[in-house]
């Protein structure tokens, strides 16, 4: 195999963005005919308790609605998971038209919607700001979201929204429980991979859950008129917030078989 390999330039950079000598990025792009079935990958066990849930916060890239993370209530693990990893926040990415939206594609198939259940390794680390700078620090939940019926789950978030319009609003939002967005099917995909936004630091065990969740117009029309900008300055409608796909570079993509 290595002769057939040409040599590439040491300084090559990939026609995309990717952080400096970057070889695990995010998002890719899923060939499904090429994961690899492993029947040693458990199902998830994911347990939240929506007590956990703090508030909503409008960061200028996405809106976080995020957890009390000082207990062991709402965590993840099993799967691909050497450890339990606890929910700090989940966020989406969108796009301002239904063609785009998700970060991760699945054989080069756009969802107009991706949620990201973000949480850290707690048995390796002592804050999440650690975690996001280590290996094995966190481990991200991704599920693709696609136009269909009213999700009656997410409403209770979208009638939120409008107190975080703005950059650096935040609202008190309690009571959520995000197992409501999780699929009944537990089937996924998982690769090592990176935050997909700054610092971009290569520190995910990414978790894509196969079959996707479904949601209203209105629903992601209330995600598009939240904005980029903050209060009194130029309205930007946050919409396109996600990344471009990242090359596979020397990575297998895992698939269970449940
Ligand atoms: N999109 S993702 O990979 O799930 C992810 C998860 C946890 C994170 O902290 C981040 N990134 C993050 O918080 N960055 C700091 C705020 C920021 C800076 C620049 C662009 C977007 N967001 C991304
Ligand atoms: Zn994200």
């Amino acid at each position: 195999l290595a002769c057939s390999q040409t040599a590439k330039p040491a300084n090559q950079q990939s026609w995309q963005t990717q952080i400096q000598g970057g070889s695990r990025q995010s998002p890719i792009d899923i060939r499904s005919s090429e994961s690899v079935h492993d029947p040693q990958l458990t199902p998830l066990s994911i347990s939240y308790d929506p007590s956990d849930c703090l508030q909503i916060w409008n960061n200028g890239y996405s809106f976080l609605v995020e957890f009390d993370d000082s207990k062991d209530n709402s965590v993840v693990s099993g799967g691909p998971l050497e450890n339990h990893y606890k929910l700090k926040q989940f966020h989406f990415h969108w796009g301002a038209e239904n063609n785009r939206g998700s970060e991760h594609t699945i054989n080069s198939l756009v969802y107009p919607a991706e949620l990201h259940l973000v949480h850290w390794n707690a048995e390796k680390f002592r804050t999440f700001d650690e975690a996001i700078f280590s290996e094995n620090g966190l481990a991200v939940i991704g599920v693709f979201l696609k136009l269909g019926r009213k999700h009656d789950g997410l409403q209770k978030l979208v009638n939120a929204l409008p107190a975080v319009k703005y950059k650096d609003s935040t609202v008190e939002f309690s009571n959520f429980n995000p197992s409501c967005m999780i699929p009944s099917c537990l089937d996924y995909w998982t690769y090592p991979g990176s935050l997909t936004t700054p610092p971009q630091t290569e520190s995910v065990t990414w978790v894509i859950m196969k079959k996707p969740i479904e949601f209203g117009d209105d629903q992601l029309s209330a995600f598009r008129s939240l904005l980029f900008t903050p209060f009194g300055e130029k309205l930007e409608n946050m919409v396109d917030n996600f990344r471009q796909q990242q090359p596979l570079m020397n990575r297998v993509v895992r698939a269970t078989i449940l």
